[in-house]
């Protein structure tokens, strides 16, 4: 009775190679590469030894990626699905190994990337006695999941694998399996994973925009005089030709935080990112549009920015289910974003110069100079700006960069140059602190050949410095930069913002550079711009060796420019630009009378006001 259920108890070195049949657990594995996929993420557990034993045995075809706490291998798991399209697996053993899960599985939800969830369960004879680490796990990921299935027969695990797969990927969500123990070990007949058949996702036919979508929008372009794109992920690879629509039709371009880079930031009619991360010209431009076209974005302060402007808004999404969830519709066209922008340049004509593009591109220029000037400074102690310089300086063109949650969203935004030849990873609508580490985990082991930046703050690093080991355990060649001011300062800025005392916000500082030599990773410290030149340069002799390396860059709490506080409003007939007094109601700015005052807080004495830009270049001031 070898093959049953009820004597599922292994044969020793097993090969998955038996005449007809095969161990459920390898013919699952078997599934999985003829997806694609050749490593996946997790940590073991006597419930998941079936698995680990067939990773074992699949150990020439799928790489088994051994991380210190469930969590990142979860969140590594989405980062390689934010960066290749292509699912990413992680797995936890029942109980604690599946619970530590869930932040990284959330996180895919929200980022909308393909992630697939192994979870041990105990042997199914033990299951509902309260057996050790046992729980019922399916509700508890029911609402993370778009598709969860507890395994009831060994026969079934490679079907319900493969079907969690397409699950995933048809919802862009996070599918979970959970496998009784002994069921993975048992034999099952080959055909069972052998006719599986992967279907090509890019083959997935994507709606279209019909000549009439297209010419009610363009109709809407022409009656507008300030109109503005809004673009995220959803425009993969076409940025090129969002640029050429985008000097056709004399529209700028401001970006949500997934699609940094997708268009290059040196184009000049790019205006970042909007709200706190944002550029001032992206804000600026954005209150005073009166016409939004979004393109394949989700935006979570949609209720800050979007409702509080009154704009037309036009919704390109190629999920039906988007539509109007961030703002009321004045049209929606359900197409894929890079399709929309074909039919567009097809069907429209060249747009007079406009002294509105104009403005918006010199509100960036005049932005990008402060910016520069704040690069060029050299200080001591170390301000966060020099880190900058000093990465873009040594950044190869096709670098990665994965970003932890906190002030290095808002700075990386606004120093780093990037264009669709880099890659970046954030965090971006679950906000999860930690998941800097495994996306560049994920980062370099789905693109070994290419230069990978970590950038982390001090408190979202010692969430999950122990995966250094995991660096240094597969030679990853990472270059790990920690801003460390002992402060939560991204939370330190909300809280000036509102009337309260700092509460809970300062963090012991630590010796990073010592912690991560105790992990087996070559680091050192820096405290003035001075010392960055040396230990940029011996960054680069160590990944360049193949092993990773640690900056930690003791750096000031200062904040960078709030340009979320500007405030742009008509009075008579004509733009004034204030800061809006409710920020400042507990911190020293409360005597900021005029944006002038408010730049110059800021060592911004070169920035101009938008009213005074659009002088400049007599933009219209009617309504
Ligand atoms: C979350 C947070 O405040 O992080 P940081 O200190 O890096 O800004």
């Amino acid at each position: 009775m070898q093959n049953t259920v009820s004597n599922p108890v292994p044969e020793k070195n097993q090969t998955g190679a038996g005449v007809g049949t095969v161990p459920a657990s390898v013919a699952m594995l078997k599934v999985i590469e003829a997806w694609g996929v050749d490593h996946m993420y997790g940590y073991p557990g006597g419930s998941f030894n079936s698995t680990m034993n067939a990773l074992d045995i699949e150990k020439e075809r799928m790489r088994y990626i051994q991380i210190r706490h469930e969590q990142v291998g979860a969140l590594a798991a989405a980062a390689d699905a934010k960066l290749t399209g292509k699912i990413g697996v992680t797995f936890g053993s029942a109980g604690p190994g599946a619970t530590n899960l869930l932040t990284g599985l959330y996180d895919a939800r929200e980022d909308h990337a393909p992630v697939l969830a192994l979870i041990g369960q105990v042997p199914h004879t033990n299951m509902n006695y309260n057996y050790f680490q046992e729980f019922d796990e399916n509700p508890m990921f029911a609402d993370v999941a778009a598709y969860a299935r507890l395994v009831m027969t060994p026969e079934s695990l490679p079907y319900i694998v493969d079907k969690a797969i397409r699950e995933a990927y048809k919802h862009r969500g996070v599918a979970v399996v959970v496998i009784p123990n002994d069921f993975g070990y048992v034999q099952i007949p080959d055909e069972l994973y052998s006719s599986v058949s992967p279907t090509d996702q890019k083959d997935r036919p994507l709606p279209q925009p019909t000549d009439l979508e297209v010419d009610a929008v363009l109709e809407m372009v022409k009656a507008a005089k300030r109109p503005v794109f809004h673009v995220g992920r959803g425009i993969r690879d076409n940025g090129a030709k969002l640029v050429e629509l985008s000097k056709k039709l004399q529209i700028p371009i401001t970006v949500t935080g997934q699609a940094k880079g997708l268009i290059p930031d040196d184009y000049e009619g790019n205006l970042g990112m909007l709200n706190r991360a944002s550029s001032k010209a992206a804000d600026e431009i954005f209150a005073v549009s009166d016409l939004v076209i979004a393109i394949g974005a989700d935006f979570p302060f949609a209720n800050a920015i979007y409702r509080t402007h009154p704009f037309k808004f036009v919704q390109v999404d190629v999920d039906e289910a988007q539509f109007g969830r961030h703002h009321y519709l004045d049209k929606g066209v359900w197409s894929d974003a890079g399709d929309f922008v074909d039919k567009m340049l097809v069907r429209s004509t060249d747009a007079e110069p406009s002294s509105f593009f104009q403005a918006a591109v010199a509100d960036m220029q005049n932005w990008q100079a402060y910016l520069d000037h704040l690069l060029d400074r050299e200080t001591s102690p170390l301000e966060f700006e020099q880190i900058y310089r000093e990465i873009n300086k040594i950044a190869n063109d096709d670098a990665i960069y994965s970003i932890d949650v906190g002030d290095n969203i808002i700075n990386s935004f606004r120093y780093l140059k990037l264009t669709p030849k880099n890659k970046w990873v954030i965090s971006a609508l679950f906000a999860s602190m930690g998941s800097g580490v495994p996306g560049a985990l994920a980062a370099q082991l789905s693109f070994p050949d290419r230069q990978v930046f970590h950038i982390a703050g001090d408190g979202a690093f010692s969430m999950v410095m122990q995966d250094l080991i995991t660096e240094k355990k597969y030679d990853l060649p990472i270059i790990n930069i920690i801003t460390s001011n002992a402060s939560l300062n991204f939370i330190k800025s909300e809280q000036d913002d509102i009337p309260m005392n700092h509460s809970g916000i300062f963090i012991e500082d630590q010796d990073f550079a010592m912690i991560a030599r105790g992990m087996g990773v070559e680091a050192v410290t820096v405290r003035a711009s001075s010392d960055l030149p040396a230990a940029f340069a011996k960054a680069l002799e160590v990944t360049q060796a193949g092993r990773p390396f640690l900056i930690d860059a003791k750096i000031t709490d200062k904040r960078g420019i709030p340009v979320e506080e500007l405030e742009l409003k008509q009075q008579d007939g004509t733009w004034v630009e204030t800061v809006n007094p409710s920020y400042n109601a507990n911190r020293a700015l409360t005597h900021i009378s005029s944006v002038q005052e408010f730049f110059a807080e800021y060592d911004g004495g070169e920035l101009k006001s938008l009213p005074e830009i659009f002088a400049e270049h007599n933009v219209p001031t009617d309504k």
